[in-house]
């Protein structure tokens, strides 16, 4: 139980995968009387109508009509990260609450790790690695060859925050860059790293050599890369997964990677996270998986933390909040 005189912001909790990260307890109690999930389900009655924000860390705690509806004072859900595909946007507004994200204070780390994979499959480090460690030392293979990085056409799906920050780093890297958007051409970003708008996106996937997802998961762009798009890729491509598993027909690409019809995957996303054990994506060579780190450095989960208490407190004071999520 926290400061009562502070307003009461729910928390998932301070144990599990979920839980907020331990050194923000501190910083976020001095703000706010955090009420954990499991506390509010004892007692419903007593935190509900304490409870003015929902403190949604690393996609929990879930909001859904449920929760919403025993909380009579909520005024707003500050969510971390970029991606709001565990939020039902048209049920929170219903309520008329509000939401805010993170998207700047994880953009520039997500687009690091796009960069990471994309040359870690290029250059086969993992596979690499192994060679390195093995005890055979004799048996070096005289053919372990990868892709060369520095003029290969990269394609990004997706010109947000996050994908325009991959176009900047791919441009050091002398990457000819092409990119799709759904919703819009982006003429300033595409002049600033002189890249090259492919209003289909069969275009793009028919000229890259790497293919980067940076989209954000709706309806829309669920299963966006099925069979039939990854069999319009190169043989030699490599796709890259920043966003979300479910933008992949996993499936197919699991097909895709073992048939040869394209040349390797990383991803940082996957379905479920984790796989489990004994999936088949686990067993590939030319796949490289990481849990889902793209905003995991210390810098950007202070910064999350910092821009979700500024929100909250915005809100909660009635002006206006940075980085409101438009709800409709
Ligand atoms: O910001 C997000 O939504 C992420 O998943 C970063 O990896």
């Amino acid at each position: 139980m926290g400061n009562q005189d502070l307003p009461g912001v729910l928390v998932s909790g301070f144990e599990g995968p979920c839980c907020i990260c331990e050194d923000h307890v501190g910083d976020l109690k001095k703000h706010f009387n955090l009420i954990t999930m499991q506390e509010f389900l004892e007692n419903k009655t007593q935190f509900g109508p304490k409870i003015q924000a929902v403190y949604i860390w690393g996609g929990k705690p879930a909001v859904d009509l449920e929760l919403l509806q025993s909380l009579p004072s909520l005024k707003i859900i500050a969510s971390s990260g970029a991606g709001l595909d565990h939020l039902d946007r048209k049920l929170i507004a219903s309520f008329g609450v509000k939401v805010a994200n993170t998207p700047h204070a994880v953009s520039s780390p997500t687009a690091d790790l796009g960069m990471a994979l994309l040359l870690a499959a290029a250059r086969r480090l993992v596979e690499g690695y192994r060679l390195a460690i093995s005890p055979d030392t004799e048996n070096f293979p005289t053919n372990f060859m990868g892709q060369e990085v520095t003029g290969a056409t990269l394609g990004i799906i997706g010109m947000g925050n996050i994908g325009y920050k991959i176009a900047q780093r791919a441009k050091a890297f002398e990457m000819k860059i092409l990119y799709h958007n759904r919703k819009c051409r982006k003429l300033e970003e595409e002049k600033a790293v002189g890249a090259t708008y492919c209003e289909r996106l069969d275009d793009l996937l028919q000229q890259s050599d790497f293919v980067m997802l940076a989209v954000s998961l709706t309806p829309q762009t669920q299963r966006l890369i099925g069979r039939r798009e990854l069999r319009l890729m190169k043989p030699t491509a490599i796709l890259v997964n920043i966003g979300r598993g479910l933008l992949v027909d996993q499936d197919a690409l699991m097909e895709a990677l073992e048939t040869g019809v394209i040349k390797a995957a990383a991803l940082d996303v996957t379905y479920p996270e984790p796989l489990p054990r004994d999936h088949p994506l686990l067993k590939l060579k030319n796949i490289i998986l990481t849990p889902h780190i793209g905003s995991a450095t210390h810098q950007a989960r202070r910064q999350t933390m910092e821009n979700m208490i500024e929100s909250i407190l915005a809100s909660l004071n009635g002006l206006p909040i940075p980085n409101e999520v438009l709800l409709k």
